[in-house]
């Protein structure tokens, strides 16, 4: 008996370790250790106090790991954390790695199909993308709508005048600002009240679908469980995509109506008339407003609240960005988007800002459309794949005190984040990099100045500069926590 337990313990023991250190026999990334069966890398990656995007950029750092696979129970993902291993996946081998891995929630087929962020670049997935490029956020449309920018932002300030010496949470108020920029880029209306019950219901709705799609899921990790929804979180994205639908149902059918009518002739185009234009269903115009709503509105006010804490924790740095302000708008006028181009320490701010703190710091998942060789190792056919661009802005290979806020690096240089430096990558790059960043391009910088210019900002219960605490948490986006509370005082009156 004793022989017989001894060597069933010997033969436990050896099956362990073989699957502990089995060779690599399919020639895949190094794998994290340890990686355990059924469990992968989660002990390892739960044990973390740090958010993930964090301990991947140590560990891929500790392991001098360009390429990972990293094993979350049973889901595979290949994690790439330096420019070379993101030029070749985002470049050289962007044909066969920009399909996309859905998040398990957001798997709603209808959707999917006719979706820009969602499908794989199938011809439909194309058309999309040339008509968000050339024609929603194309040249001429962010020429047309400059005007309505400029007075949502001058909205955001007046708003602001009245609330002098209280406090105000910045990232409510930019993220209001920034959905009624893009209610108006959409359909040419408003979404949100300052001061107001969100009535609309828009801003709850799509904060509500972010953190559904940032809560952990159990069949991300575990996909024999998708069809399950253990946790309801599909249900609920169904639900709230249900209804944050129906708050703009009247308005196209309104729409459509007097178009076949003609009486509706209008002077300036937006997002809806350049989609029914293109004879797009209701169904497409559906995912197509939610997909504009949605990664538009919170990557762009996450980073406007980054660059504000970063400017007032750092009051020399944001001297020299009043000063620059003073000399090119003029102390007595408001920032207009025209001037951005000649204000070149307000973009050096602004890329400084999405270096240290990317809005996505993963991109947006990719998956292997067919299997690929990546810097001499195999990526099999639907591997989901992240690129960890919070790695690479923050590699002390390449940037000199990579964690210090230092704007000035990038008058010195030519690197910028159109997707060529792939070294400086928050928007992505290759055929899947961020369509809507001709928009950002604008909104942003306009934001931060127009913050900037008008006010000067002080921290509740007189706090100091330096006492400001500026953590990160990760949900869809990079948010700063505590999200920023501070106290606008007004600079000179300004004339429109
Ligand atoms: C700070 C601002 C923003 C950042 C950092 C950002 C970042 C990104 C990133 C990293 C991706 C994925 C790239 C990849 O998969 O490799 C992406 C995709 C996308 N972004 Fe943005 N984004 C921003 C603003 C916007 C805005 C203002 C819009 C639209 C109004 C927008 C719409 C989209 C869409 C539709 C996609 C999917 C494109 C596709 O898969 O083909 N984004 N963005």
């Amino acid at each position: 008996m004793e022989v017989i337990t001894t060597l069933a313990l010997f033969s436990l023991t050896l099956v362990v370790l073989y699957l502990l250190f089995k060779p690599n026999q399919n020639n895949l990334p190094p794998s994290l250790k340890p990686s355990w069966p059924l469990l992968g890398n989660l002990p390892t990656l739960l044990r973390s106090t740090t958010p993930l995007h964090i301990t991947l950029a140590d560990l891929a750092q500790s392991h001098s790991a360009p390429l990972m696979l990293v094993t979350l129970g049973t889901a595979p993902t290949i994690v790439a954390s330096t420019p070379e291993a993101a030029m070749e996946i985002l470049k050289t081998h962007d044909r066969a790695l920009s399909g996309r891995h859905i998040s398990v929630c957001f798997r709603i087929e209808e959707m999917n199909k006719n979706s820009l962020v969602w499908d794989d670049c199938t011809d439909n997935w194309k058309q999309l993308r040339r008509i968000a490029k050339t024609e929603i956020f194309g040249p001429r449309m962010l020429q047309i709508q400059e005007p309505v920018r400029e007075k949502k932002v001058g909205e955001l300030m007046e708003f602001l005048r009245g609330r002098e010496g209280k406090v105000a949470k910045i990232s409510e108020l930019v993220f209001g600002t920034l959905l009624n920029i893009l209610g108006n880029v959409i359909f040419s209306k408003d979404v949100f009240g300052y001061g107001e019950k969100d009535e609309v219901g828009m801003q709850s709705l799509i904060k509500e679908l972010l953190i559904i799609g940032s809560s952990p899921n159990v069949a991300e990790f575990y996909p024999v469980f998708e069809g399950l929804d253990l946790q309801g979180l599909k249900r609920k994205c169904v639900d709230r995509v249900d209804r944050v639908n129906k708050l703009w149902e009247s308005t196209v059918k309104e729409r459509r109506l007097s178009r076949s009518t003609n009486s509706g002739e209008r002077e300036s185009k937006d997002m809806l008339d350049v989609l029914l234009d293109n004879g797009f269903s209701d169904v497409q115009i559906n995912v197509l407003f939610l997909e504009t709503f949605g990664p538009g509105s919170e990557t762009s006010s996450s980073t406007i609240e980054w660059a504000m804490a970063e400017l007032i924790k750092s009051p020399t740095k944001l001297a020299k960005l009043k000063e620059e302000l003073n000399q090119v708008v003029g102390p007595t006028s408001q920032v207009k988007e025209a001037h951005i181009p000649s204000l070149p320490y307000l973009q050096a701010c602004i890329k400084e800002t999405m270096r240290l703190h990317p809005a996505a710091p993963f991109l947006l998942p990719h998956r292997a459309m067919e299997p690929c060789k990546v810097m001499g190792y195999t990526i099999p056919k639907n591997y989901k794949i992240i690129v960890n661009a919070y790695a690479i802005g923050r590699d002390p290979k390449i940037w000199k005190d990579p964690c210090c806020f230092r704007p000035e690096r990038f008058l010195e240089s030519s690197v910028d984040y159109n997707g060529n430096h792939f070294e400086f990558i928050p928007f992505g790059s290759g055929r899947r990099i961020c369509v809507g960043m001709p928009l950002a391009n604008r909104t942003i910088p306009l934001i931060v100045s127009s913050l900037m210019h008008n006010f000067d900002w002080s921290l509740p219960e007189g706090r100091k500069p330096e006492e400001l605490v500026m953590n990160e948490i990760l949900g869809l986006t990079l948010a700063i926590d505590p999200s920023l509370s501070v106290i606008p005082t007004v600079r000179g009156n300004k004339t429109y």
